[in-house]
């Protein structure tokens, strides 16, 4: 049954070939068996999955038929779960139970998703590796001794590790699309607006957005139907009818145009990283798409720009945590602001430390100017090179990541080398474009990701491309060894 992807197991609920109690208990036993070695998940909610399979049951039985009615899935950590620990990956969330569900959670539930627990990530989604997490880090299925990437390196790790067929995860800079990359997953971050973020534990709050990562883009497509759509508790959630992805899967790809950026195929790219994308233009060419040499010139600012805008809006959003309302209190504070000084102190992690710090600085009277606005002005040249290039491509493509996963602790003492692997996700978050990697062959053993990128809204393009590409091709079939 771990099989199986989330249409076919729609698919079987609908059969009666088993009901979803059974497929949940399944799931939960096969957690359990072998998650101590990938440390995927923070928390698993045995009692509460299955009594939401039952219920998924008896709502079949009377007659009900959704596609995720009794589906299993699990939640990156920082989706607020009414009753459940949602840590963020972070000691100073250790304890805190959320009081309300996200509506990403309230909308996968009223589908009839069956929710298996919480999954590890990054601390509040910093990070590229998953080792940042209070809870240990993660490790990657296809070779245990490297990163799944992160943020949402447990989202990844337990769908490729076949515990869980799909999660959610969320996208500041890359944290769906480079795990999906690393781990051979397809992962898509809608356009900054079409999910929810009401109940998403805020890192950079003009860049997160949530979405799934599943084996197929079949599977992404159902999942995202049910989160994507406007939400009145989200300010920033965009009032547009939702397009029915799993429809749109089946266009034809005759005629489809491809834009190239010349800057993706620069310095740091593992050269096997870019013969596999070019083998994906091969692919993508024989059903029908045309390819074209495009430039994104302003990308080379795009890192120092990210870096400086995420970690701004961090040190704002993170000042919530005081010791006072949520999670982590230091023992004996002497005062209020010892009680501040050292819940903080002791709460937070050494990146997330670091990222507060940056953003502080850069927000600070006398150097706003310099670091905060200018980040600003180029965030907007990137998004102006996207606009003018999407006047002559419907789709960009290029590598998700420009190396395979790392070792684990490779790269721990050096931030700047771990920022800058996310060279080719970030753009799509400071311009709010939609962005999907997909598998796209192997290096050494280790999954290769190939992103695509499309104009606001088109996710329904992203989902069709990669769905074509599916049909064509088995990488996404392949399973990690011993899973
Ligand atoms: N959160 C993300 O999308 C991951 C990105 N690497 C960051 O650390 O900000």
């Amino acid at each position: 049954m771990h099989q199986l992807t989330l249409a076919e197991i729609a698919r079987s609920l609908a059969a009666k070939e088993f009901s979803a109690e059974e497929l949940t208990r399944t799931l939960l036993a096969r957690i359990h068996q072998l998650d101590p070695q990938l440390n995927s998940f923070i928390s698993i909610t045995d009692e509460p999955a299955i009594e939401q399979a039952r219920a998924a049951d008896a709502r079949r039985a009377a007659g009900e038929q959704g596609a995720l009615l009794g589906a299993p899935i699990a939640h990156k950590d920082l989706f607020c779960t009414e009753g459940v620990l949602t840590s963020c990956g972070s000691k100073i969330l250790d304890g805190f139970k959320a009081p309300y569900d996200a509506t990403v959670v309230a909308r996968l539930k009223d589908a009839g998703a069956v929710s298996l627990g919480k999954l590890n990530m990054d601390e509040f989604a910093m990070g590229s590796s998953n080792e940042s997490s209070h809870y240990g880090a993660v490790k990657n299925p296809w070779a245990l001794d490297r990163v799944p990437g992160g943020s949402s390196g447990g989202s990844a790790a337990a769908v490729a590790a076949r515990l869980v067929p799909a999660a959610t995860g969320t996208d500041t800079g890359g944290s769906i699309r480079q795990p999906a990359a690393f781990t051979n997953l397809t992962g898509i971050k809608p356009t900054y607006g079409r999910v929810s973020r009401w109940g998403m534990i805020a890192y950079a709050s003009s860049l997160d957005q949530g979405g799934p990562l599943a084996r197929t883009a079949e599977d992404c497509a159902l999942m995202l139907g049910a989160i994507a759509g406007f939400d009145p508790k989200d300010s920033t959630s965009v009032d547009q009818p939702v397009d029915d992805y799993l429809a749109g899967l089946n266009q034809p790809l005759t005629g489809l145009r491809i834009g190239l950026p010349k800057e993706y195929f620069g310095a740091g790219l593992d050269s096997r990283i870019a013969d596999a994308v070019l083998a994906v233009v091969e692919e993508l060419k024989k059903l029908g798409a045309s390819v074209k040499e495009i430039s994104l010139p302003n990308m080379q600012h795009a890192i120092p720009a990210y870096y400086v805008i995420a970690p701004a809006e961090a040190s704002s959003n993170l000042s919530r945590f005081d010791g006072v309302r949520f999670g982590y209190r230091c023992e004996n504070p002497q005062n209020l602001e010892d009680l501040y000084k050292r819940s903080r102190a002791e709460g937070f992690g050494a990146e997330v430390k670091r990222r507060i710090m940056v953003g502080t600085y850069a927000l600070s009277a006398g150097y706003y100017d310099a670091y905060y606005l200018k980040a600003q002005k180029i965030r907007r040249l990137i998004k102006n090179d996207f606009v003018s290039a999407f006047n002559d491509v419907d789709v960009i493509l290029g590598p998700t990541t420009p190396n395979p996963a790392w070792k684990l602790g490779e790269k721990n003492n050096d931030p700047v080398a771990q920022y800058l692997e996310d060279i080719y996700t970030i753009t799509a978050n400071l311009a709010g474009l939609p962005g999907l990697s997909m598998p796209a062959g192997f290096v050494d053993g280790l999954p290769v990701g190939v992103q695509l990128l499309a104009p606001y809204f088109q996710e329904s393009r992203l989902l069709n491309v990669a769905h074509q590409y599916q049909q064509a091709t088995d990488w996404h079939k392949q399973a990690p060894a011993g899973f």
